[in-house]
């Protein structure tokens, strides 16, 4: 279970510049639950991943995960339990490391040393296996370097390789919002798989309400750092996206001014 309890952050505090991005923020997330979270443009979202990996530190509030207080850990120590893929397919991977060099990397990440060194020759038949399912023909270019590779592709391998650590949240910024629709569709079916396969709890953030309704069991609405919206089971599967977009107008008190974005 992850909690994330009365949880404050505020960029530049006491300058002209300050910014409040979340606010008292509460969720409390079940383990091996899908949420997706949709809402305007600097509503918190990547804030609360962030918060959640350890890339920033709560002004105030508490952040659980499986009832340990990780509010102080840095980012290395709750990489063992936090996989993240980014928006920018670059992000994810390093461009000069070779395929398996890179898939090492990840399977190294939370294994103790002395496991995580050798990569005896089922790891690396392991590598391949995982590489095939994609059918992208990967598993034949286990020593070319990521950098050769098209987004779309380096997506799908930093999806693998946020599957192969021993990590049990997976945390997804928009990782489509970069690639074409058909590219997208591959990347989201594969997100699927290896959710439901590896029973990963998982928060992805996405500017398309379809993909919000359409992926995971329970969907979220941010608006000035603060959940707006939380809605889940038989309420959730007969929202359509017209009804979110009319929900989102509402509790904003506004018109959309981004309706074509979030329509996608
Ligand atoms: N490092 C930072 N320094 C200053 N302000 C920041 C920083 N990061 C985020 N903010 C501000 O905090 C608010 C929340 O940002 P955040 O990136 O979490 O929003 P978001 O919901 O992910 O938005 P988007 O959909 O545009 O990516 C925004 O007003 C943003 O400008």
């Amino acid at each position: 279970m992850i909690q994330l309890e009365s949880i404050d952050v505020t960029f530049e505090p006491g300058t002209p510049l300050e910014k409040v991005a979340l606010q008292g923020l509460n969720l409390t997330i079940t383990t091996g639950q899908f949420v997706t979270v949709i809402g305007s443009n600097g509503a918190g979202k990547s804030t609360l991943l962030n918060v959640l990996s350890g890339e920033i530190r709560p002004d105030r509030g508490r952040v659980t995960i499986e009832d340990q207080d990780v509010t102080k850990w840095p980012t290395y120590k709750r990489a063992k339990l936090v996989a993240r893929v980014f928006q920018n397919p670059l992000a994810g991977s390093c461009a000069d490391l070779t395929i398996e060099e890179n898939l090492a990397l990840a399977y190294r990440r939370g294994r103790s040393r002395k496991l995580g060194k050798a990569l005896t020759a089922k790891v690396r038949q392991d590598f391949r296996l995982q590489l095939a399912r994609l059918e992208l023909g990967l598993e034949d270019r286990l020593g070319d370097r990521m950098g050769l590779l098209s987004g779309g592709q380096r997506q799908a391998v930093s999806l693998l390789m946020s599957g192969l650590a021993s990590n049990q949240i997976l945390l997804l910024d928009e990782h489509t919002a970069a690639l074409d629709p058909k590219t997208a569709d591959y990347v989201l079916r594969l997100t699927r798989e290896l959710v439901s396969e590896r029973q990963l709890t998982t928060l992805m953030v996405t500017h398309s309400m379809k993909q919000a309704l359409m992926l995971g069991d329970r969907t979220i609405m941010m608006h000035e750092g603060q959940v707006i919206l939380d809605v889940a089971g038989e309420a959730r599967s007969r929202l359509t996206v017209n009804d979110l977009l009319q929900q989102f107008s509402q509790l904003r008190g506004e018109e959309l001014a981004d309706d074509a974005l979030l329509l996608d």
